[in-house]
């Protein structure tokens, strides 16, 4: 099970993520109370070891600008909140870093893994970050192949239940490891990655 934690704002969130075994880390560069400026982007960046992805977060930045941005910081990988065209994913996908779509899932979403030239497909609830579920039962008409991460609304005490039922490749939390909005929690950060890695030991391919 692939499980990122997003929203970090600390040096101490990122030694933690990485400790407890995360395989990426989210850095909020969008307007959001997890938002963090560009220097300190690039302080974080340099915390994050090379087996764990650093993973930019952008949402209704234009794409030069998300270029610029997630170039400055270093990340390792852009992830594209909303709606970007196809156009926009080509013109970050120049950086050569790997990208995320983040998308709803809706009647019309394209729900194939690179559809838009991505890496990763990521299905959320319609407010990203707000800590809500989604209706999951809507993927059984709509279920992608391969590199999916399920978000929107998880938790240490939800993440089983909603991998049972969703089967995703992996997993993304924001709220459910913070104590106030924003501010992680680093025991709940260790235990979501250990209960989501005990819901599914092994992703599928
Ligand atoms: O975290 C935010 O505030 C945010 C704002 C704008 C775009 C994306 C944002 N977060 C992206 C994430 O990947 C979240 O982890 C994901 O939406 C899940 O959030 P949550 O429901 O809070 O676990």
């Amino acid at each position: 099970m692939y499980v990122k934690l997003c929203g970090l704002r600390t040096t101490a969130d990122v030694a933690v993520a990485v400790d407890a075994g995360a395989d990426a880390v989210g850095i909020v560069f969008t307007e959001s109370p997890r938002q963090v400026d560009p220097d300190t982007a690039r302080r974080l960046v340099r915390e994050v070891p090379p087996h764990v992805l650093s993973v930019g977060v952008f949402k209704g930045i234009a794409a030069d600008e998300v270029r610029r941005l997630a170039a400055e910081a270093g990340v390792d990988a852009v992830q594209l909140h909303g709606r970007y065209p196809q156009a926009a994913f080509e013109e970050v996908s120049a950086l050569g870093v790997p990208l995320v779509r983040a998308v709803t899932l809706t009647s019309d979403t394209d729900v194939r893994v690179g559809a838009y030239g991505e890496q990763m497909l990521l299905l959320d609830s319609p407010v990203a970050g707000s800590g809500e579920q989604w209706d999951t039962t809507a993927l059984d008409g709509a279920r992608p192949e391969g590199r999916w991460l399920l978000a929107g609304g998880l938790g240490v005490d939800n993440v089983a239940g909603a991998v049972s039922r969703a089967r995703p490749w992996g997993v993304d939390v924001s709220s459910g490891i913070e104590s106030s909005r924003g501010v992680k929690d680093h025991g709940l950060m260790r235990e979501f990655v250990a209960a989501a890695r005990a819901a599914a030991p092994h992703s599928p391919s």
